[in-house]
């Protein structure tokens, strides 16, 4: 049996932790909610940090049940913090080698491949001080790496660093995405890297599950905008079809349409993500006339539900085999009679390339 199967119950005085989940054997899952949800306490349950009660499967095999306790470091996992913490005496190499003797026989990244896929061959006789912030990040997973884990914890691995360093990092995480095949379980407050890099969303709120699922179709899941506030949107899986060199635009594409944006460079069939905010989107009853919205796409409302502002509402609409969301005024849906079925324009002012 492949994935990773993991019901935990904690009882603190303050915080009781009550999961169960049926997490996918490869691709990147995003731990994602408020500060004090629990996602931290999560991981450090599945890294056997902390004793709850419950069980835990790993790819089939038992790491916690009623009568066993995996050790933690028996358990064959990296786990990376927000800080790499890394000796100093020791050079980038010696730091990787450091803990390699507790390798589990089955190789499944060895330390050649991990140096390889974070880009720091180049650095591998610096000594820490020498790194900055997103060198020592990129040494630290490439250190939980060589481990050979069967499954990668990530902490918040790119809370410190600033936009420049994340953006930075951000393609070796990707990069892991496509090449490797263990499951990595990714803390993040940023719905930007959310979209960008996860396969499958975990909500927590109170040390429950929300929800969780495919990462497209739970972000357009009716009942969790209100808990992702102004993040609420949906994310296209797109290709670039053309380039507009007089604009600087490029035309991407998807089953439901086509879709102007910036022109970021990217090549023509180039397969990526995009965000569209709920807030961007508002929807018309017949085809638009002239507007300075470049982006209309043809659509059939497929359900409605109430924001968070009583004066707001959210619809969601299908174009082609995708959904978006739209963020209405409820007199503006009640005036146009926004409801189930209903053929409608999407008008889109704004579309961000996760690239
Ligand atoms: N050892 C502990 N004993 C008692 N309570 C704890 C312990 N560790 C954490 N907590 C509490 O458990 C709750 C969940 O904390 P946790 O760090 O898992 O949340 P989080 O979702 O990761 O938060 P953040 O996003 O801020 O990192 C918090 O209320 C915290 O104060």
């Amino acid at each position: 049996m492949t994935g990773i199967q993991a019901r935990f119950q904690l009882d603190w005085t303050n915080f009781q932790l009550d999961v169960d989940l049926d997490l996918p054997s490869h691709g990147i899952t995003a731990l994602f909610g408020p500060s004090g949800s629990g996602k931290t306490t999560l991981l450090r349950c599945i890294a056997g940090l902390e004793r709850a009660k419950g069980r835990l499967l790993v790819n089939g095999e038992v790491w916690q049940d009623e009568r066993h306790f995996l050790a933690t470091h028996k358990r064959a996992l990296g786990y990376v913090f927000q800080e790499a913490s890394l000796f100093a005496h020791l050079s980038v190499l010696g730091n990787l080698r450091y803990g390699l003797q507790r390798i589990p026989a089955k190789q499944q990244v060895n330390l050649e491949q991990a140096i390889e896929l974070l880009g720091i061959t180049h650095l591998l006789e610096r000594k820490p001080e020498r790194l900055s912030g997103g060198e020592r990040s990129r040494v630290g997973i490439a250190r939980a790496l060589a481990l050979s884990p069967d499954i990668l914890l990530m902490d918040e691995p790119l809370a410190a660093l600033d936009v420049k360093r994340k953006q930075e990092i951000l393609p070796y995480l990707e990069r892991l995405h496509e090449e490797l095949h263990i499951p990595v379980l990714y803390i993040s407050h940023s719905p930007d890297e959310v979209a960008r890099l996860a396969d499958y969303l975990v909500v927590m709120e109170q040390g429950h599950v929300l929800a969780s699922g495919p990462l497209v179709e739970t972000l357009t899941r009716l009942d969790l905008p209100i808990h992702l506030g102004e993040d609420a949107g949906a994310i296209l899986d797109v290709s670039v079809a053309e380039l507009d060199a007089e604009w600087h635009l490029a035309k991407v594409i998807f089953s439901g349409g086509s879709l102007w944006t910036k022109d970021q460079g990217l090549p023509i069939g180039r397969k990526l993500r995009v965000r569209v905010l709920a807030r961007d989107v508002s929807l018309a009853v017949e085809p638009p006339g002239k507007s300075s919205i470049q982006n209309i796409l043809p659509g059939c409302v497929d359900a409605l539900a109430d924001d968070e502002h009583p004066g707001l509402v959210l619809v969601r609409v299908k174009v082609g085999d995708a959904m978006i969301l739209a963020r209405l005024t409820k007199k503006s849906a009640a005036m146009l009679n926004i409801r189930p079925g209903l053929q409608v324009w999407a008008q889109i002012k704004s579309v961000a390339l996760m690239e």
